[in-house]
């Protein structure tokens, strides 16, 4: 079964403002980044999932429960950390982590102190004194105290410095080597890249591309900047799989589609001062799906 299943699950706020029939599987055990620019559709997607909205069509599943007429049993098994964290002023978030056990039937904070730990959260601050950061912190530890077997985050690592980012993706990726799914969005590109085996792109509220990470980099073309030493005898420019090529003087540079063997075999000859060819990131796949796009009419944007 997978963890998460949609069949055209839409959400719309008005004609054409929110999120298009999405179709979309995650397999139990994947770590799924879901990226999209502001505005695209990724927290209405994640409520809607999470059946914080009535959906307006199509049916959607999470660990086989419908995520709006068994909703209740989604927020039971899964950790869900929202967009924005809303926690009570009042409260400390070791009160929350004991209220949460006791929910549970006094299940062990053992994780969730040790989540904590490494998040470096100060668990008997009033969450009302807290950073925008350290109340993240709180809704991170939340979200994962239980051991889940789904976490759906949207941007986890939002307000938090280089240091702890760090910090929840090694989480992300424990939770992901024990065989259990997560499912975030991010704006960061660079992250989702790191941890994440596949990623869907959404666009206006419409989700263009599923695929994995590693075959989204292959199918982007290598940026390639050669120095010759000496005056060149081969035209990398007439090279098959070359393009957008620029040459001047002893330097060239250009985008090399293909196997780097054919590219420094043809290099052999030459005499060289300096050699790069750079896999492109997440970050140049996600521009390249932007860039193809056509101009649609603002505000109206969801077939
Ligand atoms: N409650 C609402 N009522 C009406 N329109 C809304 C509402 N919430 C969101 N929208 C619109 O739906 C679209 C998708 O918004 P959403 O917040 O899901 O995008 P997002 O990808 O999460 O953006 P961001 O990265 O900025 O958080 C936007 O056009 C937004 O203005």
């Amino acid at each position: 079964m997978n963890a998460i299943e949609t069949s055209g699950l839409s959400k719309l706020y008005a004609p054409g403002v929110g999120l298009a029939p999405l179709n979309l599987s995650v397999a139990a055990g994947e770590i799924f980044g879901f990226i999209g620019p502001n505005g695209a559709g990724k927290t209405t997607a994640i409520r809607t999932l999470m059946g914080f909205l009535r959906p307006s069509g199509g049916s959607g599943r999470i660990l086989g429960h419908d995520v709006w007429h068994e909703r209740v049993a989604v927020h039971r098994r899964v950790g869900y950390l929202p967009g924005e964290v809303h926690l009570a002023r009042d409260h400390t978030a070791r009160e929350l982590m004991g209220r949460s056990c006791r929910l549970r039937g006094g299940a062990s904070d053992a994780y969730g102190l040790d989540v904590a730990r490494r998040l470096e959260l100060r668990l008997d601050a009033r969450l009302g004194t807290l950073s925008k950061g350290n109340r993240q912190k709180v809704g991170l530890t939340l979200a994962l105290m239980h051991r889940p077997e789904l976490l759906v985050l949207d941007e986890p690592t939002d307000g938090l410095d280089p240091l702890v980012q760090e910090t929840v993706l090694d989480l992300l990726r424990e939770a992901g080597s024990e065989g259990r799914t997560v499912f975030l969005s991010s704006h960061v590109l660079s992250e989702i890249e790191r941890i994440a085996g596949r990623v869907g792109i959404i666009r206006r509220g419409e989700l263009i591309r599923v695929e994995g990470v590693r075959e989204l980099k292959a199918s982007l073309p290598q940026q390639v900047a050669v120095g010759f030493a000496l005056p060149p005898r081969v035209d990398l420019m007439t090279l098959d799989g070359m393009s957008d090529a620029v040459a001047d003087g002893l330097d060239f540079w250009g985008q090399w589609r293909g196997s780097p063997d054919m590219l420094i075999r043809a290099l052999a000859g030459e005499s060289l001062a300096s050699f790069s060819l750079t896999p492109s990131t997440l970050e140049d796949a996600f521009m390249d799906e932007y860039r193809s796009e056509t101009p649609r009419k603002e505000g109206a944007h969801v077939a």
